[in-house]
C-alpha cells in the first residue's frame, strides 16, 4: 500500500475531492474531462518536481482560488504518514508563487521527498517521448533514477544552481572573474559526477532486468546513457575549463550531464526507438516501466520505501492480451497502482481487488 485518505482542496476542477479506502489497485473511471488526470496529477506532486503535466501552480489552482492544498497518508510501515503539498498566494489578488511540502506537519524540502517514497507515471503526452527533444528522456531518465537513489535529487539541485550561475556569468557582457568560474565547475563537476554515476548505475541494473525480460507481449528495449558524461569530477571541471571561450560564445554550458540523453533501442533489431512504429514505441516505454518498477522494489523494500505507478489511460491503447500482460506485470511488481480510463470494462479481471471511483465533474464518488 501507499497513498490512501486522500484530499484535494482547489486543485484544477476538484473543489473538495476525498478518496479513502485505496487499495494496490485503484481505478479512476468517467468521461472525457471528468478530473481523472488531475487526480493523478496531485498524486504526481508527492515528488521532487512539477508533477506529469511540469505546469505552473497557478495553472493547477482552480479557477477563482487563491491556492490549493493536497493531502495523502503515505501507509508503508505501521503509522502512517500524513503528507501535504499546498500553494498559498501571498495577496488576494497574486496567483501562487511557492508550494510547500510537510510530512506529519513539519516542513520538508521537495527534494527530500524521494527518500519516502517513489513516484513513476505514463501519461499519453510521453507517446512522444522518444521522439521530442532529449530533456523529456532525461527527465525521465532522472525521475527513475530517484526511485533508487533518493540522493539524486539533493545532487541534481546543486548541479542546476552552480550551472544557472555559470550560465549567467558566461552570457554576461563583462568577463567572467576565472576563479569565481572555477569554484562554479568545482562544484558543478562534484555533482555532475554523482548524477552520472547514479545514471549509470541505475541504467546497469536495469538494463540486466530488460535482458532477462520476454519479448512478448511488450517490446524489449536495450537502453544506454548516450551521451554519456564522465562520473569522474576532475574530467568533467577540465572540459569545462577548457571550453570557457567557446561556452562565452554560445552564452552557456555546452557540455556535461544537463546534456546527455537515453538512448532507446529495441532489441533484435536494433532499431532506434524514434524510428519504431507508435505502438511499439509504447511498448518499449511500457517494458520500461515495468522492469524499473520491479527495480524500485527491490531497492525500496530496503528503505521501507513504496513505489507507486500512475498510469493515465494505458489500459485504453492495449489490446485485451497485452492488457492481461500489463496488469499481470504490475500485480507482480508490488507498486499500488493509478489507472484512468472512460470506462471500467477496460479492467476487466481487476475489478475484484481494485478500488474504483467513478469521477464525474470534478467529484470523485466511490464505486
Ligand atoms: N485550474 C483549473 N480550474 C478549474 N478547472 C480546471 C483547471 N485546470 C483544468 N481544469 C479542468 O479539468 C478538466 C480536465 O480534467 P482531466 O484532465 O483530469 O480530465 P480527464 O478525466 O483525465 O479526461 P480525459 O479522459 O479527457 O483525459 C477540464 O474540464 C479542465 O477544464
Amino acid at each position: 500500500m501507499a497513498f490512501d485518505r486522500i484530499q484535494l482542496a482547489d486543485f484544477r476542477n476538484h473543489r473538495a475531492t476525498r478518496l479513502d479506502g485505496s487499495a494496490r489497485f485503484n481505478l479512476l473511471v468517467g468521461a472525457n474531462g471528468a478530473g481523472k488526470t488531475n487526480v493523478l496529477e496531485a498524486l504526481s506532486l508527492f515528488t521532487p518536481g512539477r508533477g506529469l503535466r511540469r505546469a505552473q501552480l497557478a495553472e493547477m489552482t482552480r479557477d477563482d482560488a487563491a491556492g490549493f492544498a493536497i493531502g495523502a497518508d503515505l501507509v508503508s510501515g505501521v503509522t502512517p504518514v500524513r503528507l501535504g503539498t499546498a500553494v498559498q498566494a501571498d495577496a488576494p489578488a497574486q496567483k501562487p508563487a511557492r508550494r510547500i511540502v510537510q510530512a506529519s506537519g513539519a516542513p520538508l524540502p521537495a527534494a527530500r521527498l524521494a527518500e519516502w517514497l517513489s513516484v513513476a507515471w505514463l501519461t499519453p503526452a510521453m507517446d512522444r517521448l522518444f521522439t521530442d527533444s532529449a530533456s523529456g528522456r532525461r527527465r525521465f531518465l532522472d525521475r527513475m533514477v530517484l526511485a533508487i537513489r533518493p540522493e539524486h535529487a539533493t545532487h541534481s539541485g546543486r548541479y542546476e544552481k552552480a550551472l544557472r550561475e555559470r550560465n549567467r556569468l558566461l552570457s554576461a557582457d563583462r568577463a567572467p572573474d576565472p576563479s569565481w568560474l572555477e569554484a562554479l565547475e568545482r562544484e558543478m563537476a562534484e555533482a555532475g559526477a554523482a548524477i552520472a554515476a547514479n545514471r549509470a548505475a541505475v541504467v546497469g541494473e536495469l538494463s540486466a532486468r530488460l535482458a532477462v525480460l520476454p519479448d512478448a507481449p511488450f517490446a524489449r528495449p536495450e537502453i544506454a546513457v548516450d551521451p554519456a558524461s564522465p562520473a569522474d569530477a576532475d574530467a568533467l571541471a577540465d572540459k569545462w575549463r577548457q571550453s570557457r571561450g567557446a561556452e562565452r560564445g554560445a552564452g552557456r554550458t555546452l557540455s556535461g550531464p544537463h546534456r546527455d540523453d537515453l538512448a532507446v533501442v529495441m532489441s533484435g533489431t536494433g532499431r532506434p526507438a524514434s524510428d519504431c512504429s507508435t505502438g511499439e514505441q509504447k511498448a518499449l516505454l511500457i517494458a520500461i516501466t515495468l522492469a524499473h518498477a520491479t527495480l524500485a522494489k527491490d531497492h525500496g523494500a530496503d528503505g521501507g520505501r513504496p513505489l507507486v505507478l500512475l498510469l493515465d489511460e494505458v489500459a485504453a491503447h492495449l489490446d485485451p492480451v497485452r492488457r492481461a500482460a500489463l496488469f499481470e506485470r504490475l500485480d507482480a511488481s508490488g507498486a499500488q497502482v493509478w489507472m484512468t480510463g472512460t470506462e471500467l470494462a477496460l479492467f476487466g479481471g481487476l475489478e475484484g481487488g481494485a478500488a474504483v471511483w467513478r469521477v464525474a465533474d470534478g467529484v470523485a464518488e466511490k464505486a
